[in-house]
């Protein structure tokens, strides 16, 4: 068969030559990386022959086999798993089919040190082309299970790779390494040294379910007496170098953090450590084993549809799923790690897990437990809460949309910004122990900055009086907050809806005959103004929100949003317009003046358009478009004009 040159994708090209520059200091890890490709390699061929009878592969003997020469200086890292096929190679390897791959390497660019690169590849994971940090030729020979021929890929790793079909190729894949010329001094250790390699799988693939088999040249230990005649006396028996223990199944105190990790890293394909560990054990009718991990960051496809979420599910320490999200909740999709459960059946389909009730007490369990490891850091370990809180918040916050059970311990969990405190978000429950005496209600309001918030008039009187706002500026705000009624017995209230009832008022009789005297003002106003701007606003109200601005827009108590409507459009559902309330403030000379002008010459021909300019400011002040910008500039011009 012919060998065929192909070009690699531009951004796969810019990769390779990151690594082969080797800006990740840890060489030592490309065999980790091989290793946890072989491993999956291999659970998927279990998997897909347990699924499918009739698939013609042999799973007699699965395992990983290392093959070091020292004296042609080439490592091979083989399995026997379910292969590649010849569009497979080209997909996963000629290219990076990864979203924001050029994103990921603009970042990169402007990386100003090493340890800011390190970061930034472990978050996005580079897997098989680490090896070109220790290789300068790395060839892949592969067949996929079932299929008779193979597929030879090569490369130095610039510019170009090769591709070759083969007829004789081992089912499975092995990637031989030509590696470079050690240089302790890059750290570029002896790959092809026993011990190094021992020393790299011991540290980052021990529990690795696989059998790893290393097989060298020179013994490394006295043979066993049934060898002493094997004709091939320097082939001694490949020694396993991984003990191959489910973590899971070993308690807390026998397993070293750094072991937890590494496994964390294998499931998850996460460069970065995990930023807590969560153990449980179910005993019972129905038994099982979990061990779970919260992540230090997100993926990077968190919020896209087609995000892989969901834990590994095993069967008395069979891998059955790699991704069964019907033991987590989607709101809890980040969270990675292993569910061992011991009695479902091996090939159970994902739709039949979905139904099984005990599946879904599992699920429950499992979420219960998460979200108690949350509130737990919350207490004890506020650094860690705080990170976590700022990785994964948003996506939590959904929880409180679709997890009613729940929703009081997501409520208990959450942070949000505050006016109490620029650089610190605060809990609910802290909230509540500093509200003002007489304050019956939690404070927000939604938007889309802090500063835009801020800046809203909606602010005035709670910043006047002191109150503190929670400023909620996730998406998701917009639409969970319109369905969570209250905190212990606290009415959750938007600044921006309906009247403020602060409960701070003082309500003396004076203050009362006062602001009944007002009403009665203004009242001809009000009606004439609620009039003139129907088309726009369904009723027009003096304030008791505003101590600086002249108007401000606020919605109905029961009303849907502007900012939610359009998120409803975003998603494609058609919403009306809904019409909102104008409030005045009785103690600005614009409006009072108006009440004047409009008392003593109620048909001068210039009050529509004041009455127009006051509304549409109000848009303006909250961060809203106004309807007709054309109109509202030439009604303020004219008035410009006559202050000259
Ligand atoms: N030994 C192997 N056997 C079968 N398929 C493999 C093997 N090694 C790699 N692949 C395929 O190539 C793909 C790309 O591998 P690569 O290591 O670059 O990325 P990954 O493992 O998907 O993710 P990560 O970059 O996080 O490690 C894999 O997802 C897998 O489908």
């Amino acid at each position: 068969m012919p060998t065929k040159t192909f070009e690699f994708q531009v951004e796969a090209r810019q990769l390779l030559h990151m690594m082969i520059h080797s800006i990740y200091s840890n060489k030592d890890v490309f065999l980790r990386e091989l290793i946890s490709n072989a491993s999956d390699a291999l659970d998927k061929l279990r998997i897909e022959a347990l699924r499918d009878d009739t698939l013609n592969a042999d799973v007699s003997d699965l395992h990983i086999a290392i093959e070091a020469d020292t004296d042609a200086r080439t490592l091979t890292i083989r399995d026997n798993g379910v292969g590649m096929s010849h569009d497979d190679v080209v997909q996963l390897i000629g290219t990076i089919a990864k979203s924001g791959t050029a994103e990921f390497l603009q970042q990169m660019k402007q990386a100003e040190n090493t340890a800011a690169a390190e970061g930034l590849i472990g978050q996005f994971g580079v897997g098989f082309y680490s090896s070109f940090m220790v290789a300068d030729e790395v060839t892949l020979l592969t067949r996929r299970a079932g299929e008779t021929t193979g597929t030879r890929w090569a490369s130095t790793g610039e510019g170009t790779y090769t591709l070759e079909t083969v007829d004789e190729a081992p089912q499975g894949t092995s990637v031989i390494l030509r590696l470079k010329p050690e240089d302790t001094e890059d750290k570029v250790f002896d790959y092809t040294d026993p011990a190094k390699i021992r020393e790299i799988v011991k540290r980052y693939s021990d529990f690795i379910t696989w059998p790893i088999r290393l097989a060298t040249r020179a013994p490394a230990a006295a043979e066993p007496p049934e060898q002493e005649n094997d004709e091939a006396g320097e082939r001694p028996e490949p020694e396993t170098l991984n003990s191959r223990k489910a973590l899971w199944a070993r308690s807390r105190d026998e397993v070293s953090d750094e072991e937890y990790h590494e496994l964390y890293k294998h499931i998850s394909h996460d460069w970065a450590d995990p930023l807590e560990i969560i153990q449980m054990r179910a005993e019972g009718t129905f038994e099982y084993q979990a061990l779970l991990f919260l992540p230090s960051h997100p993926p990077r496809d968190i919020f896209s549809q087609d995000n892989k979420r969901g834990v590994q599910l095993y069967v008395k320490r069979v891998l059955i799923m790699e991704d069964c999200e019907a033991l987590v909740p989607e709101y809890l999709r980040f969270v990675k790690g292993v569910v061992d459960a011991a009695d479902l059946s091996l090939n159970v389909s994902r739709e039949i897990l979905q139904q099984d009730r005990q599946i879904q007490l599992m699920h429950r369990r499992l979420a219960k437990k998460v979200l108690s490891t949350i509130r737990e850091m919350k207490a004890n370990r506020p650094e860690n809460y705080a990170s976590f809180w700022r990785e994964f918040g948003r996506v939590v916050k959904e929880g409180l949309l679709s997890d009613f059970d729940n929703r009081d311990t997501i409520l208990g969990i959450s942070s949000f910004a505050t006016t109490h405190d620029a650089e610190r978000p605060t809990g609910l429950q802290e909230y509540i122990e500093r509200m003002k005496e007489g304050q019956q209600h939690i404070f927000y309001m939604t938007g889309e900055s802090r500063s835009a918030i801020e800046r809203s008039p909606h602010m005035e009187v709670f910043r006047d009086k002191g109150l503190e706002v929670l400023l909620l500026t996730d998406p998701v705000d917009e639409v969970w907050v319109g369905s969570v009624p209250e905190y212990q017995g606290r009415e959750l209230r938007s600044i921006a809806k309906g009247e403020p009832e602060l409960g701070t008022e003082e309500d003396t009789e004076e203050a009362k005959a006062d602001r009944e005297q007002q009403r009665e003002e203004y009242a001809a106003l009000l009606t004439w103004m609620t009039e003139r701007l129907g088309e726009d606003v369904k009723d027009v109200r003096l304030s008791s929100r505003l101590t600086v601005s002249p108007a401000c827009v606020v919605s109905d108590t029961g009303d849907v949003t502007p900012a939610l409507q359009n998120l409803y459009r975003a998603m494609g559902q058609d919403i009306p317009a809904g019409k909102r309330i104008l409030e005045l403030n009785a103690g600005h000379s614009l409006v009072e003046g108006l009440r004047r002008a409009h008392a003593e010459r109620p048909s001068d021909p210039a009050l529509p358009g004041t009455a127009e300019l006051l509304y549409g400011m109000a848009l303006l002040a909250e961060g809203s478009q106004i309807n007709d910008p054309a109109r509202f500039t030439q009604l303020l011009a004219e008035r410009l004009e006559r202050t000259l």
